[in-house]
């Protein structure tokens, strides 16, 4: 950021830079009379002049731009007031400013004539010699006698040197003052010879005899025009506004960071062309260039150096060349100059003790220490413009300013976790302890992005635990995870009571009922009004999905966090394509940073002016964005950073949303446990109930699985019978909008997964929506060939974007290899462990250098209350065995979640039994396969013709056979 110069400051850096002159005017004038025989054949011989004149390209700024009242003013200068030759002539030439052209190379105005209105002769300049090279040497390396004498010489009788001539004359002018060439690309551009004759803005006049032709009967004088525009700043570029002209064309073309933008038939340069373009349009004659706004005491005005100059006849200094950059933060330690080339620059470095220079970069660092002294002194130098480091950067990096810090790393102390209870502490890995440290030493305001399954849950709580004192405490999060919030809470807080978390489920619960209040996004925006008196402690849940400050979620949000005292936002994935999304995050915690998006657009997201405004999509200076943010909002740790600290294997249990059950599926669900209790049932009656009871959680869970906007074409496709339509739609229908698991993890940037479920609706309701959704996915079931499986697979394994493996659980949990994902969702439960641990080593194999994320999705009031219990117990059985090396209900959250009244447990005992008879497990499945609510198809049952190896009959084996996959490691 730039800031404006002030008054006073301007006057010192006019009053150097004339001093400067002055002592260079004298220096060359002395080497001059050293060689008097040179000064003879200056090039002001050729360059008629008047000497009232001499400061008449200083004065030309001054008095071309009032002239031009309005900045936008492009019209090209008539003062001579000629008749316009046509009406295409006229049109030319008094177009309002919106419709005229500006420098583009495709456009020439017919016959215009904008020859400077600073020296006549220049309209008829030698033959073959570019009136600017004329400019170049009457400003640049003219010899002030030579300049005197010629000074009277009238036009008509100028004596035409070839252009030889005259170049072997600038080379001698400008070895005579000792200074090589400026700008040497800039003007042999400018020196070059016209091939068809001489033209002079755009309008091309014939040759006599390597004369220039006067035009007949134009009195010198009204061959005068002039061309006036401006440069407007454009994020770290500047644009140039002006009609057509060939040779200021020429100029910018043979500058490096040139750029032309079609759609505004503009130029535009990076800053560090700026004082290079503004000295040679100078230099051109009819060209007056309005500077950019705050930049004028940059660049020698005409009025004061080409005054001097011209009165002189000096060259410029390559020294006094206007450079301009910025400093960058490259380090927790050093910052660095970026900015282009400059002789008293790098003497002024060179006093600095810290001085680092890159050879690969070319570019100076200095230590943070030397920062002020080094600013302080490059103010003296008044044709250097070094934008110091934005002033959130300076506060953030105070204690390195001030040399208080040495250290590269920041050092943060150990906090005092003893108020939080002993069970969280205890369990917190070292990566997180340090991540809590984080936390309580920048007081509570954080962004903690760690990868994802790195633990931010625990992490947060036991943040959110140490300021207990300042609950009550408010959650926002997706709500397809709030329950699971809910579940951490009790299993990681035991001191609080489960009473106190009040989960928010409709628009008509109130947010401040519990001392732990858990909400989702959506809700929050309805229930804005309830947030006062505000909360202290909050934490955001995949916090990117406030990344657009339009959207009612973040306009929520935003209020909340700016007054409360600890923000705890939790993201894998802060940004997923570009700084800007960074942004509100950064405001969250901070919001005094940078209170106005447009200086942190201009800053990271390489801001750039278009015609319908800025764009900030882009980036920069993402190297300094990274060292602030670390600094102060946020941590962030990959898997591969923390890999020796996890376990292969991180199961999770995700509690979804039991609200999301409709009515009608709830009865139907109610009725079958009814069944199951029932007394005097028949065992068969009772199995048949539990199939129902185990097909309707199916129905059941759709929705929090996956659907959201599940419209009745939709059903349609999968549901015949009437009746069945008509209540799997109302359920739909209840559920519509529903957050879902797996599109949540899609928008939280999850690349690639697999999904498994049982029942074919499910398998195709996943599938429908990915499909709706254009989400690259394969889907493998029972009905999938064995050859199209291993093409299916190998497709997964390669594709390079986002892609779901949409997996039955019977047909696809062996034999595939999916290691190029790392994690694994359950959208069903399946009473056989085995089967779910083959499933999950679909990835966690060999190949896989992660840990592996597991997700079970379980629906409270259906049969996942009773599967996830059995399968728990089952593993632990196996465990104990010394079968399986994972203990399941230590690695899975809240095992306790249901209270087992009496009916419960008779249910849960008629699971059990159910499901450890031999023989029952197949006929179950078989029968559970076999449901397809309305459908006539078998649902995804099993066609052993096309799957070699029936994984039904063989899963038992397999699982034995296979369990080395899941006890050695990998
Ligand atoms: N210290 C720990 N002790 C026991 N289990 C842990 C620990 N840390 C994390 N886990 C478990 O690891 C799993 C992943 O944790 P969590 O869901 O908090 O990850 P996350 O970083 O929030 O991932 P995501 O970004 O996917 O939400 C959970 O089951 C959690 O209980």
């Amino acid at each position: 950021m730039s800031l404006p110069l002030t008054e006073e400051q301007r006057k010192k850096i006019e009053a150097n830079r004339q001093k400067a002159l002055a002592r260079r005017a004298e220096k060359l004038l002395a080497e001059q009379h050293q060689k008097p025989a040179q000064s003879k054949q200056g090039p002001s011989q050729n360059l008629p002049r008047d000497p009232s004149k001499s400061g008449s390209h200083g004065i030309f700024f001054k008095q071309q731009n009032p002239s031009s009242s309005s900045q936008g003013d492009q019209r090209p200068q008539n003062p001579h007031n000629f008749p316009p030759n046509t009406s295409e002539q006229a049109k030319g030439m008094w177009q309002r400013p919106e419709e005229m052209p500006t420098a583009c190379p495709s456009y020439r105005p017919p016959n215009q004539v904008t020859v400077a209105g600073i020296s006549p002769p220049l309209a008829n300049s030698p033959p073959g010699v570019p009136s600017q090279q004329l400019w170049g040497c009457e400003l640049g390396q003219g010899h002030p006698q030579a300049s005197l004498e010629t000074q009277s010489t009238p036009f008509a009788n100028t004596t035409h040197e070839p252009l030889a001539k005259v170049k072997n004359f600038q080379e001698t002018a400008a070895s005579s003052s000792g200074q090589p060439p400026r700008d040497p690309e800039l003007e042999a551009r400018m020196t070059r010879p016209s091939t068809s004759g001489q033209k002079i803005s755009g309008s091309v006049m014939p040759r006599t005899e390597g004369r220039l032709q006067q035009k007949a009967g134009t009195p010198l004088h009204r061959v005068v025009g002039s061309q006036q525009g401006r440069c407007i700043r454009n994020g770290e570029r500047f644009q140039v506004k002006i009609g057509y002209n060939e040779a200021l064309i020429a100029v910018f073309k043979s500058l490096p960071s040139r750029s032309y933008d079609p759609a505004t038939k503009t130029w535009n340069f990076s800053m560090t062309d700026y004082g290079p373009l503004m000295k040679a349009a100078q230099r051109l004659p009819g060209i007056t260039l309005q500077p950019l706004e705050g930049a004028e005491g940059h660049v020698e005005s005409p009025s004061t150096s080409s005054g001097i100059i011209a009165k002189t006849g000096l060259p410029a200094a390559p020294s006094l060349a206007f450079v301009k950059g910025q400093c960058v933060l490259i380090s927790r330690a050093r910052f660095e100059a970026d900015i282009s080339y400059s002789e008293d620059l790098i003497a002024l470095f060179k006093q600095m003790d810290s001085r680092k220079y890159d050879v690969k970069t070319r570019k100076w660092s200095f230590l943070l220490e030397e920062y002020s002294k080094l600013m302080e002194r490059v103010r003296g130098l008044p044709q250097v413009q070094l934008d110091p480091l934005p002033k959130t950067l300076t506060l953030a990096f105070t204690a390195q300013l001030q040399k208080t810090s040495l250290s590269p790393v920041a050092d943060i102390p150990e906090a005092d976790l003893s108020r939080v209870d002993s069970k969280l502490v205890s369990s917190l890995l070292p990566f997180q302890r340090a991540g809590v440290n984080f936390a309580i030493a920048q007081r509570g305001r954080l962004l903690l992005a760690d990868d994802m399954g790195l633990g931010k849950t625990i992490q947060a709580i036991c943040i959110a635990a140490y300021y207990r004192k300042e609950w009550p405490l408010l959650v926002v999060v997706p709500s397809s995870v709030r329950f699971t919030w809910e579940q951490a809470f009790c299993r990681w807080l035991p001191s609080l009571n489960p009473v106190d978390i009040n989960v928010v489920v409709t628009g008509k619960d109130r947010l401040t009922d519990g001392l732990v209040n858990i909400v989702s996004f959506d809700l929050l925006s309805k229930l804005e009004k309830q947030l006062k008196p505000p909360f202290k402690v909050v934490i955001i849940d995949e916090s990117h999905f406030l990344k657009n400050i339009k959207t009612a979620r973040c306009r929520a949000a935003m209020p909340l966090l700016k007054v409360a005292k600890r923000v705890i936002l939790l993201s894998g994935t802060p940004a997923m394509s570009r700084p800007a999304e960074l942004y509100t995050q950064i405001l969250a915690v901070r919001p005094t940073f940078f209170p106005q998006f447009h200086a942190f657009g201009l800053r990271y997201c390489g801001a750039k002016r278009q015609p319908w405004g800025w764009d900030y999509s882009g980036s920069s200076n993402l190297g300094e964005l990274k060292l602030l943010l670390e600094e102060a909002v946020m941590l962030r740790r990959l898997k591969g950073d923390v890999l020796s600290q996890l376990p292969a294997k991180q199961r999770k249990m995700v509690v979804v949303a039991p609200g999301q059950i409709n009515a009608r599926t709830r009865a139907a669900l109610d009725a079958a446990a009814k069944e199951m209790t029932t007394k005097d049932k028949t065992k068969q009656q009772q199995k048949e109930a539990l199939i129902l009871f185990f097909n309707r959680t199916a129905e059941a869970k759709i929705p929090s699985v996956m659907l959201s906007t599940w419209t009745t074409e939709c059903w349609a496709a999968l549901l015949h019978p009437l009746a069945t339509a008509l209540f799997i739609y109302d359920t739909a229908m209840g559920l519509m909008n529903s957050s879902e698991y797996i599109l949540d993890l899609l928008e939280s940037g999850r690349e690639k997964f697999l999904v498994f479920a049982h029942h074919k609706v499910v398998l195709d309701a996943i599938t429908k929506e990915l499909e709706r959704k254009r989400v690259q996915h394969i889907r493998i079931d029972g009905s999938t060939s064995s050859a199209d499986r291993e093409d299916l697979c190998q497709q997964f394994q390669l594709s390079p974007g986002p892609a779901v493996a949409v997996l039955s659980i019977t047909a696809a949990n062996m034999g595939l290899t999916f290691s190029s994902a790392d994690l694994v969702v359950f959208g069903e439960l399946f009473w056989n462990p085995g089967v779910l641990m083959q499933a999950e080593d679909r990835v966690h194999r060999i190949g896989q250098l992660s840990s592996v994320s597991i997700h079970y999705l379980v629906a409270r009031g259906t049969a996942d209350d009773y599967l996830w219990p059995l399968i728990q117990e089952k593993i632990k059985v196996l465990g104990e065995a010394g079968l399986s090396e994972t203990n399941f209900s230590e690695m899975t959250e809240a095992t306790d979640y249901f209270s087992k009244d009496s009916k419960q447990q008779k249910i849960y005992n008629l699971f059990q039994k159910s499901f450890e008879e031999d023989g029952n497990d197949m006929e179950l499945l078989e029968a559970a396969e076999s449901f397809d609510p309305g459908s006539q198809d078998t649902g995804d049952k099993l066609d052993e013709s096309t799957l070699t190896g029936s994984p039904v009959k063989k899963k038992r084996f397999e699982f034995f056979d296979n369990w080395d996959s899941f006890t050695s490691p990998l």
